[in-house]
Order: structure tokens, then C-alpha cells, then sequence
């Protein structure tokens, strides 16, 4: 029976190997057609969740929901929604597209020609498909790896480091791909990337995951515009700074030069926390705003970890 709207819906996911928990109490939601980017620096748990969401390993905890089918109860149901592609796809150089595609959908049920036409031009590869796949570029590779992963119609498209080893015209060209399914087909995509300004770029929403917890959620134009540095130029200084970290939504209050404090707070706050420096009449000489990237928030969410 399915239970619920999310195309993946992970709840309270924890994974213990020996004594170590490497994934802790993980919990996010996919909708229909969204681009959701899992984040985290090396070592982070991506992997090991990528692997229980595909049922590759079993979760020591929680649960998984496909397509409303639970994971672990309803196997095959819940499998067949998921179109995947963990680390690079598994190609034969020496047959062409087509023939890797013939191949691959006499291993799942139901593929017709026609479906393996369909996901050809899908994936834009109609001039090239009768080549040998040796010859084909990294980019190209991918794609029919996409092709091979969309040809039992999944809701789900699970993509772990798809743009690892492109170039950047590879990395754009994959970036437009994904988000034209995702639009066009109404495909969910779930993604790992450690390129945070394709994933910028190219998600709706992410998820931060630090040391096996999820330490962010959230769609990525809002946390850029929550996350915002901005500079307030005060005076008396010391007052205006005091009065600053009182403020609940602001975070890391930093007394600059020449009556600088420099906070990180949401950008639409801006006209209030004015406001609330009058009332203790202290004086607004400037106010300088800065977007943060991405980057720099996942930077602050993984205490500087490094992401290569
Ligand atoms: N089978 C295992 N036995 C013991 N430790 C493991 C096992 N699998 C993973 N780990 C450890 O769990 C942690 C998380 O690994 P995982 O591969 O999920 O990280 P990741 O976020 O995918 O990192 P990367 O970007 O480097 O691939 C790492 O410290 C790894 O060494």
C-alpha cells in the first residue's frame, strides 16, 4: 500500500558498522520533479546512504519510502521506481549505445524498443547511438548512462558525483540535462555532488550532511539569502555590537575598524534590525550587505571541512 505523496521520503536513517554510527538519524523528503543535492565533506556518510537508498545495504535504523512503497517491506516495488547511477555507470566499450541499451533492457521487464527510442532522444544521443562507446566523450558516457537508468521509467533518479571528471562545458551540459528532466519529465533527482557551485546551481533544494548528521535542509535560494554577511556600521561601536548579538536571528558578530561589526544574519532582516538599533539610539551610519555562496555556507555548517 502506498502511504505517502514524497517520490523519496527517508526518515530517522542511521547506519552502525562495528561500534561506529557513520550515518546518524538521517530524515529528508524528495517531491515530484525535484533536484535535491545531497552535500558533505569526505568521509561525511553520502556513500553509505546512497547505498541503503538503493537497497544495497540495510539500514541499522529507519526508514526508506520509494514512490510510497516502503523500502524494506516492499522491495521490488519500491526498487523499481529508482533509476540509479553509483559512481561511474557500467558501460560495454566495445558495443555501441544502442547495443548497451539492448542489452541492459533484456534484464528489465517490460522495455520496448520504442522505450529504448524514447530514452535515446532523451538524453540527445540519436546521432551518436550506433558508435562504438569507446569512442564517446566522458559526457557522453554519462548520459547513456542516464539512458540506461531511465528505461524502466523511474520517478526516482539517484546520481551519485555525475559530474565527476567532466570538463566544465561537460559539467554545464550535464547541469541543463538533468534540470530539463526534471522539468520535462517531471523525474525527481537526487544527487551527491562536492561541486557546490554546480549544485548552486543546478538544485532545488539540499541537504548538508556533516559526520553522518544532517546539519542543513532546505531550498538553496533561501538558505543564500538566510545565510547573508552584512556589515553595520554603528556608532557608538561597542553598544551597537552589543545590542547586535542580541538580536536572535543573528549568528558570529565581529567587531571590525572604524565602527565595523560584521554579523551573519537573514538578508530580510535588515529593516528591522535597523529599527532596533534606533530604539537604543544608536546610530546606522551604513549598512552593507554581502550574498554568501553555497560554498561558504556549507563551509560554516561543516566547521571548514574540506569537501575534495
Ligand atoms: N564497511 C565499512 N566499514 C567501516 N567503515 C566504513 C564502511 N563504509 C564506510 N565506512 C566509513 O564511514 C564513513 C563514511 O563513508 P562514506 O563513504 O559514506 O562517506 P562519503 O560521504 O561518501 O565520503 P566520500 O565523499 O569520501 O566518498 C567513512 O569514514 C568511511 O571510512
Amino acid at each position: 500500500m502506498k502511504t505517502n505523496s514524497f517520490v523519496l521520503s527517508v526518515e530517522g536513517l542511521s547506519k552502525t558498522i562495528g561500534k561506529r554510527e557513520i550515518v546518524a538519524d538521517v530524515s529528508f523528503n524528495v517531491g515530484g520533479g525535484e533536484i535535491f543535492g545531497f552535500l558533505g565533506p569526505n568521509g561525511a556518510g553520502k556513500t553509505t546512504t546512497i547505498r541503503m537508498l538503493v537497497g544495497l545495504i540495510r539500514p541499522t535504523k529507519g526508514r526508506i519510502q520509494i514512490g510510497g512503497y516502503d523500502l524494506s517491506r516492499q522491495f521490488l516495488k519500491a526498487i523499481r521506481q529508482v533509476g540509479c547511477i553509483v559512481e561511474n555507470p557500467e558501460l560495454y566499450p566495445y558495443l555501441t549505445g544502442r547495443e548497451n541499451l539492448e542489452l541492459f533492457a533484456r534484464m528489465v521487464d517490460e522495455i520496448t524498443p520504442e522505450r529504448i527510442e524514447e530514452v535515446v532522444r532523451l538524453v540527445e544521443l540519436d546521432h551518436r547511438i550506433d558508435d562504438l562507446v569507446k569512442t564517446y566523450s566522458l559526457g557522453m558516457r554519462q548520459r547513456l548512462g542516464i539512458a540506461q537508468a531511465l528505461l524502466g521509467q523511474p520517478q526516482l533518479l539517484i546520481l551519485d558525483e555525475p559530474t565527476n571528471g567532466l570538463d566544465p562545458a561537460g559539467i554545464r551540459e550535464m547541469r541543463s540535462f538533468v534540470r530539463q528532466l526534471a522539468r520535462e519529465q517531471g523525474i525527481s533527482v537526487f544527487i551527491s555532488s562536492h561541486i557546490l557551485h554546480e549544485v548552486q546551481l543546478m538544485c532545488d533544494r539540499v541537504a548538508i550532511i556533516n559526520e553522518g548528521r544532517i546539519v542543513k535542509t532546505g531550498r538553496v535560494d533561501q538558505l543564500v539569502a538566510n545565510h547573508a554577511k552584512v556589515e553595520w556600521l554603528v556608532q557608538p561601536q561597542e553598544s551597537g555590537a552589543e545590542k547586535l548579538r542580541q538580536l536572535p536571528y543573528i549568528s558570529q558578530v565581529e567587531i571590525l575598524d572604524q565602527g565595523r561589526v560584521l554579523v551573519h544574519m537573514p538578508m530580510d532582516k535588515i529593516a528591522e534590525t535597523n529599527e532596533a538599533l534606533l530604539k537604543q539610539q544608536i546610530r546606522v551610519t551604513g549598512i552593507r550587505p554581502f550574498k554568501q555562496t553555497l560554498e561558504d555556507i556549507f563551509l560554516e555548517m561543516t566547521g571548514g571541512n574540506s569537501i575534495d
